[in-house]
């Protein structure tokens, strides 16, 4: 035999193995990219399709924005035939009964669909719609028992009262009715932290997140939350109690869904409960607003040549004025030209996150219910084209807020005039302070704004921040003003602390004097220094000074950045204070730097 030949032979034998072998694995990463890519499309479809359902039938499931988690994780066995129960049928709701579970109903066309409800006159209307209707307690051990009588079921949801005893006895006691596989949610974990439902001195969350540690395994847990990581798993150590034992000998997989709008999360928690948050997360949560405020241009809204300039300014946000930039007899046409560019305009409507923004005059005016009835209507003729529009502007501008009942009035009104428009689900708000009084009741009114808005209005409106009404504030406390402003350094100060404190926006004082940059520069640096978001300005020649002054400059930026990653070289290697660029760094300095870094993100996708 010919060696050489031989060897040929083989080798062209081995590739050709190898060959083959490459072109099954192609085939095989083909078909498995097809099904991931179908699964994804399924899901999408799934997502797109439950959020019509949701908002269809009215179900504070679409404000929460809950489809996104159902239609990922019930989608694929939607046409399977279920057996689900779900706790509370919403008989408390400003939006009615039942919308759940007529949702419940057309998303889920084979199941069945079991409810446990405490209100038995409320439940009783809805017996021909499911197929076990228990009426009974969520949190009584007894009641629960009975529900065995349905059970195993595929689904159980809890969107019953919310308060930690009973999702933590409905996960108790349910659990065990369960099937093998099956998927246990429960709603609004959120509310565990608000002082309503501290009627336990342990909640679900609290319980999740034991067996999570328990587990010591970082892939039960899925967080949709960026930054947001359990500490240390292995530090902790305790026993499980007995009730525990079931669920977590049972317990496959466990996904938080603490985050129905994390913002109002995280705000209602206030100071109360952020330390049993914190032992458990990382501090910094992405809280500001996904778009930057620096230069907050006013236009009166009735001036229909200053309105025509508002697409060609690069400012962060445009302020249409129906408030002091308005005449009072021009108040109607104000609202009328505001309503009309919501209605007629493709600008601004494709344009509708955060940019453009209406002031109303003060809550509790004849004004302001007239200026919410016009602009935060449900439906507008469009004249001429026989059709309607549904857009609303996405942010309001509040001012002299003064109290806390001056807050109940404009959610209850801006509910009123808007509850049914469904597109309405994340209504962001500025509030000023600009008196005396509001100053010392800024505390209050946050507090205030931040829980009506999560257990009354299901995180429909979203308090954002707080604007610097200066010159009303002058004019209330009797100051001169000067070109430095030490007359306001308090009430700034107190302000931006209280922002701060809430992860709220402060937007700084208008600098009237518009043609002079050199000043406004000044001033705007100053605000920039002292912790301000950003500023009011009146005149489009002040928003490039403003938006400059509001961006980190290159240097810091750079000092960010290189201090971002000592930081982590030094966490590594067991330092917690060291020195950098001749300075000693620390934790907060770290968050400083860290809060440069994430303006810059955001100016950078404008
Ligand atoms: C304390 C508070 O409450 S502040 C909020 C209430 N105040 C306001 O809303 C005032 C807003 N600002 C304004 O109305 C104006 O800037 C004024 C009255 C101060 C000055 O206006 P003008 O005298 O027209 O200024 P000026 O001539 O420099 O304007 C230059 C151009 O910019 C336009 N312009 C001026 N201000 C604005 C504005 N705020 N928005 C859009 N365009 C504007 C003008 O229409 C003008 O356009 P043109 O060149 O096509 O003629
Ligand atoms: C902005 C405003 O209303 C003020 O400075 O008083």
């Amino acid at each position: 035999m010919n060696k050489p030949k031989i060897f040929f032979g083989f080798n062209l034998f081995i590739f050709l193995v190898c060959l083959f072998t490459l072109y099954k694995n192609y085939e095989k990463s083909l078909y498995l990219l097809n099904i991931e890519l179908n699964r994804q499309e399924q899901t999408n479809k799934s997502v797109e399709e439950l959020k019509k359902i949701f908002k269809k039938h009215g179900t504070d499931k679409y404000f929460h924005k809950y489809y996104n988690f159902y239609g990922k994780f019930i989608g694929p066995i939607r046409n399977e035939e279920l057996e689900v129960l779900e706790i509370g049928l919403g008989c408390g709701m400003i939006y009615g009964p039942g919308k759940s579970l007529l949702s419940w109903k057309e998303f889920l066309p084979n199941s069945k669909i079991s409810i446990l409800e405490y209100d038995r006159n409320c439940a009783l209307k809805f017996k021909n719609q499911t197929k076990n209707l228990f009426i009974g307690s969520q949190s009584d051990f007894n009641v629960l028992k009975e529900l065995e009588i349905g059970s195993p079921f595929d689904i159980i949801i809890d969107d019953g009262g919310h308060s930690r005893l009973q999702q933590t006895r409905s996960l108790i006691g349910l659990f065990p009715y369960l099937k093998k596989g099956g998927i246990y949610i429960i709603e609004d974990l959120y509310y565990s932290f608000t002082q309503e439902a501290n009627d336990s001195n342990r909640s679900a969350f609290d319980v999740l997140t034991k067996l999570l540690i328990l587990f010591n395994n970082p892939s039960f847990y899925y967080d949709p939350v960026p930054n947001f990581k359990l500490n240390k798993i292995d530090t902790f150590n305790f026993d499980i109690e007995p009730d525990l034992k079931y669920l977590y000998e049972n317990v496959e997989f466990i996904m938080f869904s603490i985050r129905s709008n994390l913002k109002t999360l995280i705000k209602s928690i206030g100071k109360q409960k952020y330390l049993t948050f914190s032992s458990l997360s990382n501090p910094e949560i992405n809280l500001t607003a996904s778009y930057p405020s620096r230069a907050c241009l006013y236009v009166p809204g009735n001036d229909s040549k200053k309105l025509s300039k508002i697409f060609a300014t690069n400012a962060d946000c445009v302020v249409l004025d129906c408030e002091d930039g308005v005449a009072l007899n021009k108040k109607s046409e104000a609202r009328e030209k505001i309503r009309n560019l919501f209605d007629t305009d493709q600008r601004i409507q494709n344009n509708i996150d955060g940019k453009f923004t209406v002031r109303i005059n003060p809550a509790e005016t004849s004004l302001a219910f007239e200026d919410i009835k016009t602009i935060f209507t449900i439906k507008h003729e469009i004249k001429d084209k026989n059709t309607t529009s549904n857009l609303l502007p996405k942010c309001i501008f509040i001012p002299k807020t003064n109290n806390a009942r001056q807050i109940g009035w404009l959610f209850e009104t801006l509910h009123e005039q808007t509850k049914q428009f469904k597109d309405l689900d994340n209504l962001n708000m500025f509030f000023y302070m600009e008196s005396a009084i509001s100053l010392i009741n800024l505390n209050d009114i946050i507090k205030t704004a931040l829980s009506l808005s999560a257990e009354k209005y299901h995180g429909r409106f979203n308090l954002e921040g707080f604007v610097f009404g200066s010159d009303d504030f002058c004019a209330d406390i009797g100051a001169s003003r000067t070109k430095d402003s030490v007359e306001l350094t308090y009430a700034r100060q107190k302000l931006v602390t209280y922002c701060k404190a809430y992860k709220l926006k402060a937007i700084d004082m208008v600098y009237i004097d518009f043609k002079d940059l050199e000043g406004l520069k000044m001033q705007c640096e100053q605000g920039a220094r002292m912790g301000f978001t950003g500023k009011q300005v009146i005149h489009p020649g002040q928003v490039d000074v403003c938006q400059n002054a509001f961006t980190p400059s290159q240097e810091k930026i750079e000092w960010a950045t290189g201090l971002v990653e000592a930081f982590e070289y030094h966490q590594k290697s067991g330092a917690g204070a060291f020195t950098y660029k001749g300075q000693m760094i620390d934790m907060p300095s770290l968050l400083q730097a860290k809060n440069i870094l994430k303006i810059i993100e955001k100016v950078k996708k404008i």
